[in-house]
């Protein structure tokens, strides 16, 4: 489905993403692991067309994405739920899950229509015509998620979703990230929480200063205390208890 292939990424003359490949099958949940500031927006950003790297290709089902606008890469099928949500709040649900899709000339057909996101997260459905203001955090990120499948993607980004949600709610956004894989979608999910990640991922890739450290399955990484203690903050006797 995604395959990010030896990408160079800068902000300016600061090089920040160092020759970055991975690939995403459709439904399947790969997670990028990191510390702070070690890379992982930037390569949500390079894979979404919002800062495109200078080297190196982004391809999708085997087409290159080479110098398409963010527009035109969310046409082709990749949709991103942005770090902190981003959710319109003066605008109700209803148009919060409505705008984006009418601002694409030539929107996706498929299963995401209005209905078919309230079928999928009934919360939204009782508060329809609520500000999105004035949901919860949970809520927030649910109309997120809603938001981007309405344009019937093939790919979610995923920046962070479980950032300032209590426990409970991290729990209810590892479900639906599974939904998502369930209804065969590919999901790139960028996050600090090494529990959420653990549980959902397929397969993880550790990012430290634009470079990947590791990549494996989640058994794999936690059978590798070096790479949790150096890069992830874990200490080795948490890793092993
Ligand atoms: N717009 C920008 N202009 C210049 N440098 C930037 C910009 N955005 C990020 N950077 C730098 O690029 C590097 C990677 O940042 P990035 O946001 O991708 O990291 P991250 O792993 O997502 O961190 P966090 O978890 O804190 O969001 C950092 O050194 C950061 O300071």
């Amino acid at each position: 489905m995604l395959n990010v292939d030896r990408v160079h990424t800068y902000y300016g003359d600061s090089h920040v993403l160092h020759g970055l490949s991975l690939k995403l099958d459709a439904g399947r949940i790969v997670a990028i692991l990191g510390r702070n500031g070690m890379g992982k927006t930037t390569l949500i950003r390079t894979v979404a067309g919002l800062t495109p790297p200078r080297d190196g290709d982004v391809l999708l089902r085997g087409r290159s994405l080479r110098g398409q606008p963010s527009f035109a890469i969310a046409q082709a099928g990749i949709a991103l739920v942005p770090q902190g949500r981003r959710i319109f709040r003066s605008l109700t649900v209803r148009e919060n899950l409505l705008l984006p899709t009418s601002m694409l000339s030539r929107p996706r057909a498929g299963r995401w229509t209005l209905d078919g996101v309230l079928e999928e997260f009934p919360q939204l459905a009782e508060r329809i015509d609520n500000l999105g203001g004035a949901l919860s955090g949970g809520e927030q990120q649910m109309l997120a998620v809603g938001r981007a499948l309405m344009a019937n993607p093939d790919t979610v980004l995923m920046d962070e979703p479980s950032e300032g949600l209590s426990p409970r709610l991290v729990l209810q956004v590892g479900e639906i990230m599974r939904r998502l894989r369930e209804h065969g979608l590919a999901v790139m999910l960028v996050e600090q929480n090494l529990a959420l990640a653990m549980s959902v991922a397929d397969y993880i890739y550790v990012l430290s200063s634009g470079q990947f450290v590791f990549e494996g399955t989640p058994n794999q990484l936690s059978q590798s205390p070096e790479i949790l203690d150096e890069h992830l903050g874990v200490s080795r006797r948490k890793a092993s208890a």
